[in-house]
């Protein structure tokens, strides 16, 4: 059995102080997790709270990287200097990288070879728009995205996947538990051709508007080993109930 993560994506949001505050009300809920669990913030942050996250038992993790691995790269972060101030995961793929700054599908790759290189574990976000899931290309576009990465980088190398369909994110409009689990079997099936290469233990995340009221449906499911989290990770109390949510034999 694979165990459970889950992974708060805190976007552009929070400052120094939010960040402190997000922290102490982390420690006041006094929470055990059975699961994983990840932060992953702005880059600047990093540093500052990296000593706070060890303490909890929190692993600190990027929302981005550049793929090369030093140059003249204005205002870009490289993966070792990820590492240096303590982030041991990266988000890549995500799609409002995709979407909002055009990354395509072999930039996604050279991010997550770059990580990997530098010993971070990429986090490798997968997803179809409405558009295309009203077409049916839902898991062609998935596995398109997938095979991307597969190209460059054994599943060994790879931290997670998160399939966050662009429809769910930020939006409220959940993927059904069902719905999910449809795409996540496809995305197993896909790594069972890696089995060999540790795929059947890469967890497969899911993301796009999970909250503490949903979070257990979704986590039940066989091939959903945790989630993704924005809106839901800003504020730790509900981010809190989401880890909850992933307790085992729940
Ligand atoms: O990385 C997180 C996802 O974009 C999900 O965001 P959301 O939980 O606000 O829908």
């Amino acid at each position: 059995m694979r165990d459970k993560i889950v992974i708060a994506n805190w976007k552009m949001n929070g400052s120094r102080e939010a960040n402190r505050a997000w922290i102490e009300s982390y420690r006041a809920t006094g929470v055990r997790p059975d699961c994983r669990v990840v932060v992953c913030a702005p880059s600047v942050y990093l540093a500052e709270l990296a000593p706070a996250c060890r303490e909890l038992g929190i692993e600190l993790g990027a929302e981005d990287v550049n793929e090369n691995a030093s140059g003249a790269f204005t205002g870009e972060v490289s993966a070792s200097m990820l590492a240096d101030v303590g982030a041991s995961w990266c988000i890549v793929g995500h799609s409002e990288r995709r979407h909002i700054y055009g990354e395509t599908d072999n930039r996604v790759a050279m991010k997550a070879l770059a990580l990997a290189k530098a010993g971070l574990r990429p986090i490798v976000c997968l997803g179809e728009t409405l558009e295309e899931r009203e077409k049916g290309m839902t898991e062609a576009v998935v596995l398109r995205q997938l095979n991307a990465v597969l190209a460059v980088l054994p599943p060994a190398k790879w931290g997670a996947v998160a399939y966050e369909p662009v429809w769910a994110i930020g939006t409220g409009r959940t993927a059904t538990p069902e719905t999910a689990q449809t795409v996540h079997a496809s995305i197993r099936r896909r790594l069972g051709c890696y089995a060999s290469e540790g795929a059947d233990r890469l967890p497969i995340l899911y993301g796009g508007s999970v909250k503490p009221s949903n979070a257990r449906e979704l986590f039940r499911q066989p091939d959903i080993d945790g989630g993704l989290i924005g809106g839901a990770a800003l504020k730790a109390e509900d981010f809190v109930a989401v880890v909850e949510a992933a307790r085992k034999g729940d």
